[in-house]
């Protein structure tokens, strides 16, 4: 995982092609962020999604790169003055705080165009049929704009004031979190050829695990090391944020992402998939994980 996360980074580092003029600032605060580091998840999942069908890694890449892309812009977006107002993001002073909050903006505003050039690479460069790319095109802007990522924080935001039911936490985490995991193991499946039925098993896959993933994330928030972290905790913040364990506890929010994952896996027994090892694999390693 580590060699595959490391393969990403060098093709995000030439993402922008080398003859646009693209102001000065602009592209330092785009590479700022999509070179910080992370883990490269979504990424990853592509590719998993893609080789578990025999899919090529190159075809893949495109699609890979595109969703750590607006990955990172809902990062650089979400930690605005206006929203999380957050300081520190993958160990570094967030976007905002170093090219200031118009060119963080913008940055977020380009990175998120330039992903559907990325995906369009597929095509152009490794021959991906137009018919797939349409789908992950069509896929991605229904996941991550209203009715996926950016609606899920939108009621994230709406609900600052206090939300009071864990139904309403579900929703926030299922598109804010969710939907571009879900987004990237379809992308991957569509690369690989994968059936209708294989990509509704996909689906639910990534639905489980993007649950799981965002209750860690509440319970890093809690109880996570800061610096293995690279962000702020809630141990370091003015407002606090109601997450997962606010409402059933730290024992039993513990229990709920070991039950998702297991729940996850199970969709993928359940679906004839050629070589899953690799998706559970990184199932496994996210229900560990301490950042
Ligand atoms: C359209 C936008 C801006 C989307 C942001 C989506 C998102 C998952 C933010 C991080 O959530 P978080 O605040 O729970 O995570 P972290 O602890 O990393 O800030
Ligand atoms: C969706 C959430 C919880 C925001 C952080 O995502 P990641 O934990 O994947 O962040 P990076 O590793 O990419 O920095």
């Amino acid at each position: 995982m580590e060699s595959t996360a490391a393969e990403v980074s060098g093709e995000l580092s030439r993402i922008i092609p080398g003859h646009w003029e693209v102001p000065k600032a602009l592209r330092a605060s785009m590479y700022y962020s999509l070179m910080a580091g992370g883990k490269r998840l979504r990424p990853l999942l592509v590719i998993a999604a893609a080789e578990a069908f025999g899919g090529s890694r190159p075809a893949a890449m495109p699609i890979a790169c595109a969703v750590e892309i607006v990955h990172t812009y809902s990062l650089i977006h979400d930690d605005l003055p206006a929203m999380d107002d957050d300081d520190y993001r993958r160990g570094k002073p967030t976007n905002h705080k170093v090219y200031g909050e118009a060119t963080a903006i913008l940055a977020g505003d380009a990175l998120l165009t330039h992903a559907f050039y990325s995906i369009v690479q597929a095509g152009r460069r490794h021959g991906v049929p137009a018919e797939r790319l349409l789908s992950i095109v069509e896929d991605l802007a229904e996941m991550a704009g209203a009715r996926g990522m950016v609606g899920g924080q939108a009621a994230d935001m709406a609900g600052e004031q206090g939300i009071t039911q864990l139904q309403e936490l579900k929703f926030i985490h299922l598109h804010k979190t969710g939907d571009l995991i879900i987004f990237s193991l379809l992308a991957g499946g569509r690369i690989g050829g994968a059936s209708v039925e294989q990509l509704e098993g996909l689906r639910r896959f990534g639905r489980d695990l993007g649950l799981a993933f965002q209750i860690q994330d509440d319970i890093l928030d809690l109880v996570g090391d800061e610096a293995k972290l690279g962000k702020a905790t809630q141990s370091d913040v003015q407002q606090q944020k109601v997450t997962y364990p606010y409402f059933v506890g730290m024992d039993a929010s513990l229990r709920e992402v070991e039950r998702l994952t297991q729940s996850a896996k199970q969709a993928l027994v359940d679906t004839a998939i050629p070589d899953p090892a690799r998706l559970m694999e990184i199932a496994d390693y996210l229900m560990k994980r301490d950042h």
